[in-house]
Formats: structure tokens, C-alpha cells, sequence
């Protein structure tokens, strides 16, 4: 069974070039968007779709290019188009979320007082697959980001990973592939200087040419095209084109 991976951003946070790193994961009668960041209603808009095109959000980390376009979001959808969007977000990031992210621009006494106002929320546990559609399975795996931080990576119908932002953990990689029948990986790239907060690209050309060849790069910088030819197996996810995975 495939699924259909469309990139609405492939940049990192300060690209300018690209959208921020957000995604449409769909099975054909299920769209999910993985993260709703800063850039996400333009991004979308230039797709030619709209909110109420989609069935459901996760998000993965609380970092505005991931989480820094869902009021936007929930006010269309409540003003809009009258309906709540399903929101999937671990149990750890959903106080977070409301408390420091949405709760400042969302709420209105008597109309919007909590998350569960504004959206259809599905708190998920890491380590435990919850089914989204008839066709996506998908399990949160904590990583390593921001230290003090909760961030989640995702792992999708036991073989689709997708790294969101994190540090580089190769032993996560590692056991994926070797232990879960993991055979595709989307992975951030910080493609130039010290990693700190991401996954450098020196980092990933460390791991064996076939894990390699399993590995998609996202959440890159504008200077992405300096790059081509530079990144050993790995190759490139492009913004907008729509993958089959
Ligand atoms: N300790 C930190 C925290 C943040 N940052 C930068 O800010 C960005 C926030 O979004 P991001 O996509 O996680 O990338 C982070 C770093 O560029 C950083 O470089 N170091
Ligand atoms: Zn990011
Ligand atoms: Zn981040």
C-alpha cells in the first residue's frame, strides 16, 4: 500500500527560498499535514488548497516553523468553515501548546477557552501506534532536539520514518532499519557547520550506503543547490512534488 508525500515547505527555519519543512501525507481519502508552521497557509494556498482540504494536523515539536500557523489554521476552519480540525499531538506537547503557543492569539471569553475549543484533539503516547486512517498507522518516537524539550520524530505504517528536527541519533537509524523493517527515511539536514540543535549533513554521509539510499533531505537551507552531487546516496526531497512512498 503507498502513500503520497507532498512537501508544502522542504526549508529550515530561516530559509527564504523555501516554505518551512511542513508536509501533506495522504492515502487518497485521508490527507494529514505534518506540522503547520509560519509559512504553511501561503504554501498550501499556493498548491491551490485550502484548510478544509485536509482531514487532520500533528505536530511534532513546539517551534513556530512547525506550530507557527495553526491559528491561522483553527480560526479558518472555525469561522470559515464551521468545522474543527482533528489535531494528533502527544499528551507532553499539548498544555505547551495552548499555554505558550495558541492561547494569546485564540481565545475569546465564552467562545474559544482551551485547545478542545478550537480543535478536535487526539493526544497520542510515544511508543504506542494510533491508527489515522484506514491506510496510515503512525508512532511518535522521542528525539533529541532542544535539550529540556519534548520533540518527536514519527515512524509510519512500520516502515516510513520521519525524522522532524532532531540531533543526529544513528543508533536510532540503525535499529529502524536492522530490527523495525524501516526502508524509508526522511531526514532533516542542517547541510553546513555544527549540528547543535540538528543532524549535519557530514553526519549523515557517515552512515552505510544502503541506509544511505533509504534517506530523503528536508528542512534544508537556501543553499540547497551548492549541494547537488554532495550528499553520497542521499538524495534531495523537492518542495511541492508529490512523492510516492
Ligand atoms: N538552541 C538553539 C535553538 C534554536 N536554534 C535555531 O532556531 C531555530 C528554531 O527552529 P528549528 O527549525 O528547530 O531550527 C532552529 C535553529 O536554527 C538554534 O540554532 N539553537
Ligand atoms: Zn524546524
Ligand atoms: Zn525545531
Amino acid at each position: 500500500m503507498s502513500l503520497q508525500l507532498q512537501m508544502l515547505g522542504t526549508g529550515s527555519a530561516f530559509a527564504k527560498k523555501y516554505f518551512n519543512n511542513n508536509a501533506l501525507l495522504g492515502d487518497g481519502s485521508f490527507t494529514l499535514l505534518i506540522d503547520c508552521g509560519i509559512t504553511a497557509p501561503l504554501a498550501l494556498h499556493q498548491l491551490g488548497k485550502t484548510f478544509n482540504d485536509l482531514d487532520a494536523v500533528l505536530i511534532t515539536h513546539i517551534h513556530g516553523d512547525h506550530v507557527g500557523g495553526l491559528e491561522e489554521l483553527a480560526f479558518q476552519m472555525k469561522y470559515a468553515y464551521h468545522r474543527k480540525m482533528k489535531l494528533y499531538i502527544a499528551e507532553a506537547l499539548r498544555d505547551v501548546l495552548w499555554e505558550h503557543t495558541l492561547k494569546g492569539g485564540l481565545s475569546q471569553p465564552g467562545q474559544i477557552t482551551c485547545l478542545e475549543d478550537a480543535f478536535d484533539v487526539h493526544t497520542l503516547q510515544p511508543g504506542v501506534p494510533c491508527r489515522l486512517s484506514e491506510q496510515i498507522e503512525l508512532e511518535l518516537i522521542p528525539n533529541r532536539h532542544i535539550p529540556g524539550k519534548d520533540s518527536f520524530s514519527l515512524y509510519i505504517n512500520g516502515r516510513i520514518f520521519y525524522s522532524a528536527d532532531m540531533t543526529f541519533d544513528p543508533g536510532l537509524l540503525d535499529k529502524l532499519v536492522g530490527e523495525r523493517g524501516c526502508d524509508t527515511i526522511l531526514h532533516e539536514v542542517q547541510l553546513e557547520g555544527p549540528g547543535e540543535v540538528h543532524t549535519t549533513l557530514s553526519e549523515l554521509l557517515s552512515l552505510p550506503e544502503p541506509v544511505q539510499r533509504m534517506i530523503r533531505l528536508m528542512h534544508y537551507a537556501d543553499n540547497k543547490d551548492e549541494f547537488v552531487g554532495k550528499t553520497g546516496e542521499m538524495t534531495f526531497l523537492e518542495q511541492g512534488h508529490v512523492n510516492t512512498l
